[in-house]
């Protein structure tokens, strides 16, 4: 079985994935690196899994793989999180001498504090932390990069910068998810190895321009005492202004029935995707 990740080798989607792999020891999984979000999510198939950040704790939910879930025909099969820390390396020595600085998306939001104090610095925008050390390593000087602490021993620079991302406590909660679609009835019938559940799902009203609408999709929740950990708004795009929901269910697996009767009264009224129902 392969388990799709971000490359190359290194990144904290790769981190997140060994953490996962020292779980499943009897598991015959070999991991398989793409240079993209996207082209992970593509190479996921058959039997095979992926992973993909989904939330950090400094610059909140990787609205690139929210994105994904809501057209997606996946099944998320469990979540895993990890530690999160940067460290900065350049070929000059000093911070006023850096011309151009390569990081990731998502990392640029955690490690603002330091990238604020660099304003005529060129930021260069990668798809991994991997590929901003490679960039780094083949570029000119007056480079720099903001690269997993992990890696900073073994990258050589004139100038090397400790946990540059703006808190120490950081972390990211990553996805770990199959191909096939998940429905109500499927997971209904999901027997759990664990006592606590999460089910991540869209929620998306016909009409949401009504008073009301939010809060009656939240009172099936509470009627049933389902505590919700996540609620977002993401846009439908089919027109400005249409929003679906995106919650995150927490509980107990004896709360398992309950979950799904609430989810098929929501569904005879909104169209509820839901996206899993595992163990945490
Ligand atoms: O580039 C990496 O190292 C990744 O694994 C991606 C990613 C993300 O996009 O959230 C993972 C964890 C950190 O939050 C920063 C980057």
């Amino acid at each position: 079985m392969k388990l799709s990740v971000l490359g190359p080798a290194g990144t904290f989607t790769d981190m997140a994935a060994k953490a996962y792999l020292q779980t499943q020891p009897n598991a015959q999984i070999t991991l398989d690196y793409h240079p993209t979000f996207d082209q992970v999510y593509q190479a996921v198939s058959g039997n095979d899994l992926g992973l993909l950040p989904l939330e950090n704790q400094l610059d909140g939910y990787v609205s690139a793989t929210l994105q994904r879930l809501q057209s997606a025909d996946v099944t998320e099969i469990g979540e895993i999180t990890i530690p999160v820390d940067f460290g900065l390396v350049s070929n000059v020595s000093d911070l006023s001498q850096i011309k151009r600085l390569y990081v990731q998306f998502k990392t640029e939001g955690q490690c603002q504090v330091l990238i604020t104090q660099l304003p005529s610095v060129q930021i260069i925008t990668t798809a991994s932390n991997m590929i901003s050390l490679e960039k780094f390593q083949t570029g000119q000087l007056g480079d720099a990069a903001i690269i997993p602490q992990s890696q900073l021993a073994e990258v050589s620079g004139a100038l090397k910068l400790n946990h540059v991302a703006d808190q120490r406590d950081n972390s990211t909660r990553f996805i770990l998810f199959k191909a096939n679609p998940a429905s109500l009835e499927m997971l209904s019938q999901t027997s759990l190895t664990a006592d606590y559940f999460k089910a991540p799902l869209f929620i998306t009203p016909a009409i949401n321009d009504r008073p009301g609408t939010l809060y009656e999709i939240l009172g099936y929740f509470a009627k049933a005492n389902l505590n919700l950990v996540t609620l977002m708004s993401l846009p439908t795009k089919s027109q400005l202004g249409m929003y679906a929901f995106y919650l995150e269910v927490s509980g107990h697996r004896k709360q398992q029935e309950v979950l799904f009767t609430t989810l098929q009264e929501l569904a005879s009224k909104y169209q509820v995707h839901l996206l899993g129902y595992y163990a945490v």
